[in-house]
């Protein structure tokens, strides 16, 4: 197994409260197998893959164990595999771009962690075969263009050029196509696959096409896993009443909005997290409704792959 979480739980303090982020996520991800994961703004997806690269913020809390290759993941193995072994596309490529510096010197920065034997002119022109790799026509305009110069689909070929500098088993990708139009998405997302297809990919998003990609999908909700399979059958027969409403809300299916707001972190309710916003909820009898509101459902198994957070589905 490359990859395995087990019960994972980060909480942020916030002041005085706390607020839950993740709770009790596992997965385990074979070798060059490719994930989505989903679920609407604030349910953990991000929060998720900085606790795979081990890049929380201070205020974070993590319990649960997370292994590599059959082996913990300490700091000193992330040490070693990070930008390497293991890469993040992060979320908001221009904001994680310095802007202080150029596209080239961030990527060759990048490559010289991994291959430190490079001399300067090798680095260059190693950066510039990434970023003709990563689809950038002008590797030369990019190399010394200031991130604030590039348009957002260019950093996000930055980013992807970045990621390749290593030879990643594992490439987490947070919402790599935000904001990008149909066509630079679709081939966004083509390079990705291509160019990653030797590697496990973790693929967080918000557009349901680019979730159907990949062989497996995630659901999440308030910080757990609500619904998993295989993303074919996830998308076209979901079974939690949340990856129900959340694929009618998608622009190509109906536009129809899950009712009120996402859970409040700080005070989640004792039974089903999804239970006020719940489609199914209304269609139930007294004792079953009763259920939902009181007891958290587990994620129950049902077939080989599939597994569902629901009392009734
Ligand atoms: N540094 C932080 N301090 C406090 N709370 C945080 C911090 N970072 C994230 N959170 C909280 O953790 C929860 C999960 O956030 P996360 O960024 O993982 O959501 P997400 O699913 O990636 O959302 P989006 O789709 O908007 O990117 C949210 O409630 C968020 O407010
Ligand atoms: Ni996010």
């Amino acid at each position: 197994m490359l990859l395995s979480i087990e019960h994972l739980r980060v909480a942020f303090t916030v002041g005085s409260s706390v607020r839950q982020a993740v709770n009790e996520v596992s997965l385990a991800l074979e070798e060059k197998t490719k994930t989505a994961i989903i679920g609407e703004t604030g349910c953990g997806k991000s929060v998720l893959a900085m606790a795979v690269a081990g890049i929380l913020p201070d205020n974070a809390h993590s319990r649960g164990s997370i292994t590599w290759e059959n082996k913990p993941l300490s700091e000193q193995l992330l040490k070693t595999i990070r930008g390497n072994k293991l890469s993040l596309i992060p979320q908001n490529p221009l904001g994680s771009l310095n802007p202080v510096l150029t596209a080239g010197f961030q990527v060759s920065e990048a490559l010289a962690r991994v291959r430190p034997a490079l001399n300067k002119l090798a680095l260059y022109q190693n950066t510039l075969e990434l970023f003709h790799a990563a689809g950038l026509d002008q590797p030369q305009t990019v190399y010394h263009s200031y991130p604030y110069q590039l348009s957002g689909g260019m950093a996000q070929r930055v980013l992807l050029a970045a990621a390749m500098a290593g030879t990643p088993k594992l490439v987490l990708a947070d919402e790599p196509t935000k904001g990008l139009d149909l066509d630079t998405r679709n081939q966004n997302v083509l390079l990705l696959h291509q160019v990653f297809e030797n590697s496990a990919l973790l693929l967080i998003t918000h557009d349901i096409e680019v979730a159907a990609t990949c062989q497996s999908l995630l659901v999440m909700y308030a910080g757990e896993i609500v619904e998993t399979g295989q993303a074919e059958a996830v998308l076209t027969k979901p079974l939690h009443p949340y990856t129900c409403q959340l694929l009618a809300a998608h622009p190509s299916q109906g536009l129809i909005p899950i009712p009120g707001l996402p859970a409040n972190m700080t005070k989640l309710a004792a039974g089903c997290r999804f239970a006020d916003r719940c489609a199914l909820l209304g269609k139930l009898n007294a004792s079953q409704s009763q259920l939902c509101l009181t007891k958290h459902p587990a994620l129950n198994k049902c077939g080989v792959t599939a597994a569902v957070r629901c009392w009734h589905a």
